[in-house]
């Protein structure tokens, strides 16, 4: 802490006291170097005192006044260069102290007659005077200090809020920006610093604070940003001081990054999202490649397949593969719904446009969804009158709410719709608009139904099985040859929602290590005897409950192959597990579909 800092502020005080004693006035560092000066002395200011400082350091080494009535003559003059023939006529000084230690000296000269006069008329209070000038430089150090202090920390928070990678911005009571970190001018496109206060961000707080009482962590909010609605996790905070709350506190975090960083971190960027659809089946990798080659698209794909075939499953997966897949997925089953609802839920609904209807209206799926995907499934059984109206949404790209005069909102979502009907049927019966069915029709993907691709039914049980056998805890592992049998040749209406069941009920009944077929739902096995009474007693009748060599070896290498993915690890431990070669392994999994 040097007097150097506050310079211009002690000469003005020097002046000051020169000009109310009409004597000279010079104040010096600890070092010595003179900070201030008036009359003769003001030419030297900035430079050292070298030679003729005796007097100030004794002044400051006792860290006392000290009064020189005769300068030149006083013994303690004596190391001086101009002992014996001093200019000076008088001269006294004091220390300057902050907070204990010796920042430097005051000193008051007389070089005429008149001068010593006014100097030694009353030293007592002259002194007192000169004091009160020493500590009035020491508090304009102090503020000083404390000032450059107040900078260094809100330097230093500058630096660590920018280097953050969330944005991070404070708010006072009237709703304006405090501060803010480069994320967040950023982010929320804020321009320069000096223009955050004429800025209006009410609509942004006012989503914040509601999403804020309505949501628990991890708080989601929806922000508009130009003519761009983006999605952040947030937090609000207040900063009290006193008990008042002064300003508050909000980080953001863009949403699609925390998703895209999450996927590096965990290391499943490169995850197939379509992992999860089980099945090697010719027909059902078919319906998997075409998929996973749209999901990049926008084009409305039609998922068409009986009920319990996976077509939310396909839907969800080809959301997940798209980059859409940090936006919502928004899914919506048209026959699970009144037909007066569905209108409002599709379009949403502007205020006052029919008795109970919502102040401030409501959203509808289209708007919700965003530039995500929406599931319109079971779009077969949509009324006709609707199917006119979401024809409309699709070809122009933008939706109207009920009772929306006539303020159209752009749709960005892609549709992805699924029906279990057969929609050209429909068609023919004036059921399903012929217009509509085209512009749905765009990627059609039918999804098989189990019973036309049995050689995926045992891998999707013993996957069910090992899922449900986990989750209730009971140590079960495969199924006895009768139970495999009766899976295989069931007709599986309910397709793989219904073996599910039928697996988790049998989890459930059994005490053994396998899955006996004792253990399966009455319905399985009788449906099994009825169809053997059916069958000729021909080569079918004989075979009854019993695989053929191939059906056997090909399910013994799916199961390998499915153990050893679940435990995530190599091709070549299936191969052990068989007891087969690697090359063997590889020839029948090409030879029986099994690549994938
Ligand atoms: N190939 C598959 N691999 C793994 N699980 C599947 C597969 N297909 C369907 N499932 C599972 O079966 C159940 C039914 O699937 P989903 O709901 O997707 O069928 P859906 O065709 O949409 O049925 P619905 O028409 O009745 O709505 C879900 O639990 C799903 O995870």
């Amino acid at each position: 802490m040097s007097l150097r800092e506050i310079q211009e502020s002690v000469q003005q005080i020097a002046w000051a006291v020169a000009s109310v004693l009409r004597v000279e006035v010079e104040i010096a560092d600890t070092d010595l170097m003179r900070i201030a000066g008036t009359g003769r002395t003001q030419a030297g200011v900035l430079h050292t005192m070298a030679g003729q400082d005796h007097v100030y350091r004794s002044s400051l080494f006792a860290g006392q006044p000290v009064v020189i009535t005769r300068p030149g003559e006083d013994e303690r003059c004596r190391p001086c260069a101009h002992f014996g023939n001093c200019a000076e006529t008088g001269e006294i000084c004091c220390p300057i102290m902050l907070d204990g230690q010796k920042v430097g000296v005051i000193g008051l000269l007389a070089f005429d007659q008149e001068q010593r006069e006014r100097l030694f008329s009353d030293v007592s209070s002259i002194l007192n005077f000169l004091q009160k000038m020493a500590e009035l430089i020491s508090i304009k150090l102090k503020e000083h200090l404390m000032y450059v202090e107040q900078q260094l920390a809100l330097e230093k928070l500058r630096v660590v809020m920018d280097d953050l990678d969330k944005a991070m911005l404070t708010v006072d009571q009237g709703d304006r920006i405090v501060q803010a970190n480069q994320r967040a001018r950023q982010f929320l496109q804020l321009g320069a610093q000096d223009c955050f206060a004429a800025l209006d961000i009410t609509a942004w707080l006012a989503a914040i604070r509601e999403a804020d009482q309505m949501q628990a962590n991890p708080k989601k909010v929806v922000l508009e940003i130009g003519h761009e609605a983006k999605e952040f996790l947030f937090s609000l905070k207040p900063i009290v001081l006193d008990g008042k709350i002064r300003e508050w506190v909000i980080t953001l975090d863009d949403v699609e990054e925390v998703v895209e960083i999450a996927r590096q971190v965990g290391g499943y960027e490169r995850e197939d999202a379509f992992a999860v659809i089980v099945g090697s089946s010719p027909s059902i990798q078919r319906a998997k490649d075409v998929a996973r080659r749209v999901a990049e698209s926008d084009s409305t794909v039609l998922l068409q397949g009986e009920s319990g075939t996976g077509k939310e499953l396909f839907a969800k997966a080809i959301h997940q593969a798209s980059q859409r897949n940090a936006q919502p997925f928004i899914s919506i089953n048209c026959t699970a719904i009144p037909e007066q609802l569905l209108e409002s839920e599709l379009f949403g609904y502007e205020e006052g446009s029919f008795t109970g209807a919502r102040k401030g209206g409501k959203q509808g799926l289209f708007e919700l969804a965003g530039s995500g995907t929406l599931f319109l499934d079971e779009i077969g059984d949509m009324p006709l009158h609707l199917q006119g109206k979401l024809l409309r949404v699709l070809q122009e790209k933008e939706v109207q709410r009920v009772g929306g005069a006539g303020k159209a909102i752009p749709v960005h979502a892609r549709i992805i719709a699924a029906t279990h009907l057969d929609l050209p049927e429909r068609v023919t019966q004036g059921l399903f608009r012929m217009d509509l069915f085209y512009r749905l029709h765009v990627i059609p993907i039918h999804l098989p139904s189990l019973r036309d691709r049995r050689e995926d039914i045992l891998t999707l049980a013993n996957r069910c099985l090992i899922e449900c056998a986990t989750r209730l805890g009971k140590p079960i592992v495969g199924f006895s040859q009768e139970t495999k049998a009766l899976l295989f040749h069931h007709d599986w209406p309910g397709n793989v929602r219904e073996l599910a069941n039928v697996i988790e009920y049998a989890v459930n009944m059994e005490t053994a290590a396998s899955i006996q077929a004792t253990s399966l739902p009455g319905a399985i096995v009788k449906a099994r005897k009825r169809d053997a009474l059916s069958a000729s007693s021909g080569h079918e009748g004989q075979r009854e409950g019993l695989l053929s060599l191939k059906e056997m070896e090909r399910l013994a290498i799916a199961e390998a192959l499915l153990r050893v993915q679940i435990r995530k690890g190599r091709k070549e431990e299936a191969a052990e597990l068989l007891g087969i070669s690697r090359a063997s392994l590889f020839r029948k999994m090409k030879e029986y579909g099994l690549s994938k």
